[in-house]
């Protein structure tokens, strides 16, 4: 008889690994695990109920979103509220931090950083979408939470994970030991342990960027594309361009197969087009946990600075070698990127804001 563990069960036998543990990490993971299964029953019928197209409104970024977008905008903050181990919600959907300042929590010490869909060009024409989400402690615990709380580097993430709503859904996250996935059972709608201590190659055959935008892209971008496309035995050059469009899945495809994901800056996007804050940084900490490397090209995602919400970075993740010998190239041919880099200074964030109080 097979054994089945359920996400569930996995995250209670773990919270031994912390035994200061309370078990609200536990409970928060819990409630996102509910959420995206509300989200994945919507994505599955999507075609059949009028959830799919634009619902007429601009994101933060000046992005129209689509009908899932605030759908799951809305299931995964709902869960958060309901589960009460979350005080701020920062999403790619709201300009604002929300608050969440309900009865059951008041006591809440976990601020939730969540891109609640991610490649939502893609919702429309059925190709795989998902969800990435990154877990950081209240900085203290006196007081409100502030928007401070929300501003801090991925290297102080306490978790992060991505679901991916594909043939199958999984869900996979890490607290910092390592990296594990579920897939979705529809049988009994839960999340069972299908891909544990999962690892990333060190040397892989996939390279994913958006090469129609070849002309706009950097030089070191532009020497690395080339080099995967030469042929050479040793490392299985050239090697195979694939990409999806939706950060979730391009990377669930690299870490299982090896490969590397590049969004570079561009001439239209000068500061890459990626969020640090939940798109970024979750997937670097997944990517790191697995054994992988995360930069801008020339630093770790994970030691950013954080000085808004929205901001954006460069981003090159995957397998370690893939990325060691991009960052050479960017170090070769784009050098004044790294400078311009440790200039880029966002604006700060407006701490004057309050933010959307639930
Ligand atoms: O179309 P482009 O410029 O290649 O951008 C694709 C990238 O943008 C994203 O769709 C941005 O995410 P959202 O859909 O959450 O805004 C990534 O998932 C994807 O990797
Ligand atoms: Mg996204
Ligand atoms: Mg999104």
């Amino acid at each position: 008889m097979s054994v089945v563990k359920t996400l569930g069960q996995f995250i209670i036998e773990k919270q031994k690994d912390f035994p200061y543990a309370k078990g609200e990490l536990s409970r928060l993971l819990r409630d996102i695990g509910i959420a995206s299964k509300i989200v994945n029953r919507e994505v599955n019928k999507a075609g059949l109920v009028d959830i799919l197209g634009e619902i007429g409104t601009m994101n933060t970024h000046g992005e129209s979103q689509k009908k899932l977008d605030v759908f799951a905008n809305e299931q995964f903050i709902s869960a958060l509220t309901c589960g009460g181990e979350c005080c701020i919600v920062v999403s790619e959907e709201n300009d604002d931090p929300v608050y969440i300042e309900s009865e059951i929590s008041q006591n809440a010490k976990y601020i939730v950083a969540i891109d609640p869909l991610d490649g939502s060009s893609n919702i429309d024409v059925n190709v795989g979408v998902g969800t990435i989400f990154s877990i950081y402690r209240r900085k203290s615990i006196e007081g409100k939470a502030t928007i401070q709380d929300a501003l801090q580097r991925g290297v102080e993430q306490v978790a992060a994970g991505y679901v991916v709503y594909g043939s199958s859904a999984m869900l996979v996250y890490t607290t910092g030991k390592g990296v594990n996935g579920f897939t979705l059972d529809p049988s009994i709608g839960e999340f069972c342990l299908s891909h544990p201590d999962m690892t990333i190659p060190k040397d892989g055959t996939f390279y994913s960027i958006n090469e129609g935008y070849y002309v706009h892209f950097p030089d070191g971008v532009k020497k690395y594309i080339k080099y995967c496309q030469v042929m050479d035995k040793e490392t299985n050059r050239p090697y195979s361009s694939r990409y999806i469009g939706s950060m979730v899945a391009d990377l669930h495809r690299n870490i299982i197969k090896g490969g590397i994901f590049i969004y570079p800056t561009t001439a239209s996007a000068p500061r890459g087009k990626l969020r640090l804050v939940y798109e970024c940084n979750p997937m670097a900490f997944i990517i790191e946990q697995a054994g992988g490397r995360a930069t801008d090209g020339f630093e770790r995602i994970l030691e950013q600075e954080v000085t808004s919400l929205h901001q954006r970075s460069a981003i090159f993740l995957g397998s370690e070698n893939m990325v060691l010998k991009a960052e050479e190239m960017m170090r070769d041919f784009s050098p004044e990127l790294g400078k311009l880099i440790d200039k880029q200074v966002e604006p700060s964030a407006d701490i004057s804001k309050v933010g959307n109080v639930i």
